[in-house]
């Protein structure tokens, strides 16, 4: 059945600092309109910088939160974060084949920290079982090179990668994210058909956890209600761009980003609130 409002469904590990994970693509869904709903894969204990500990929930408590979802509130969109085992992989690539549901992954291997988030070996599960099975993968510059064994210094290597996730990995699209660049952050979408650059100014801050669930999370939002994969990424770098540029100042590490920055653009300064615009502000 239809539902009256978009509804999307984010699989993915917690960030208790609330700036990544389950938390930020909550709170991404909310702003953009869409009702969201979550499956836990691991909590994850963490904070602006770094990650403690992790439990991975077990399998069968996995597949009962999933059961409980699509039995109940068909998504329209699903999207996946943070998944640290192959099994996890299985179990999810199994739910999304038995429904005809747009799927985004975020193809989350390491925090900002620097900190692992997905075994080493689950990573090959990523290309074998999930990635194929994508309406989109957003990989920054280091998971699009582990996933395509190869190295990125270039915006042309971005759109060879791009290109080279839907041809030789089967996914239907792939945007390769700029962030890691050192100059201006581009990132290069492969839509099945073309290439498309989306590309802001580089903000010159450390407040950039969870840039990279909220992205995703946009992108997911923006697919629930029916646009395409073109315009859903170009709505995801306005959002992603606003919420780096009207920072929070929060945590002591890499802070997390402002999930309501969007609605902030073209609002005079003493009606912001307590944020800082990163345009005017000396780093
Ligand atoms: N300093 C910055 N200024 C402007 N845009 C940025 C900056 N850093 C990242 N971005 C943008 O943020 C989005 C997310 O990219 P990024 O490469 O940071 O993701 P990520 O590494 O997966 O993030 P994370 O692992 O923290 O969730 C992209 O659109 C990227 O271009
Ligand atoms: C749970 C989780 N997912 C993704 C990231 C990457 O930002 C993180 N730090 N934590």
């Amino acid at each position: 059945m239809k539902h009256s409002i978009p509804t999307a469904l984010s699989i993915a590990g917690t960030d208790p600092t609330g700036g990544a994970g389950i938390q930020a693509d909550l709170k991404t869904f909310q702003e953009r309109e869409v009702f969201g709903m979550s499956v836990i894969t691991s909590v994850v204990a963490q904070n602006t910088l770094g990650v403690k500990s992790v439990e991975h929930l077990p399998i069968p408590f996995i597949s009962d939160q999933l059961n409980c979802v699509m039995s109940d509130i068909v998504p329209d969109v699903i999207k996946t974060g943070m998944i640290a085992t192959s099994e996890m992989m299985e179990l999810i690539a199994k739910v999304i084949k038995n429904h005809s549901i747009p799927y985004v992954i975020d193809p989350v291997m390491v925090a900002k920290s620097g900190d692992h988030l997905m075994d080493a070996n689950a990573k090959q599960t990523l290309v074998d079982k999930l990635i194929r099975l994508a309406a989109i993968v957003t990989p920054n510059i280091p998971e699009a090179e582990v996933l395509l064994q190869t190295k990125i210094n270039s915006v042309e290597d971005s759109e060879n990668a791009a290109r080279q996730i839907v041809t030789e990995l089967g996914a239907k699209a792939a945007v390769v994210k700029g962030g890691h660049f050192s100059e201006v952050p581009i990132d290069v979408l492969y839509d099945g058909n073309s290439l498309h650059e989306f590309s802001s100014i580089r903000y010159a801050t450390k407040h950039t956890h969870g840039t990279g669930c909220t992205y995703s999370a946009v992108i997911a939002a923006e697919l629930a209600k029916g646009h395409s994969i073109q315009e859903s990424v170009s709505i995801a770098k306005k959002f992603i761009t606003d919420a780096i540029q009207f920072s929070l100042q929060l945590g002591k590490g890499n802070g997390p980003t402002n999930h309501w920055g969007h609605r902030l653009q073209g609002l005079p300064e003493y009606e912001r609130g307590d944020v800082t615009d990163e345009l005017s502000c000396k780093n």
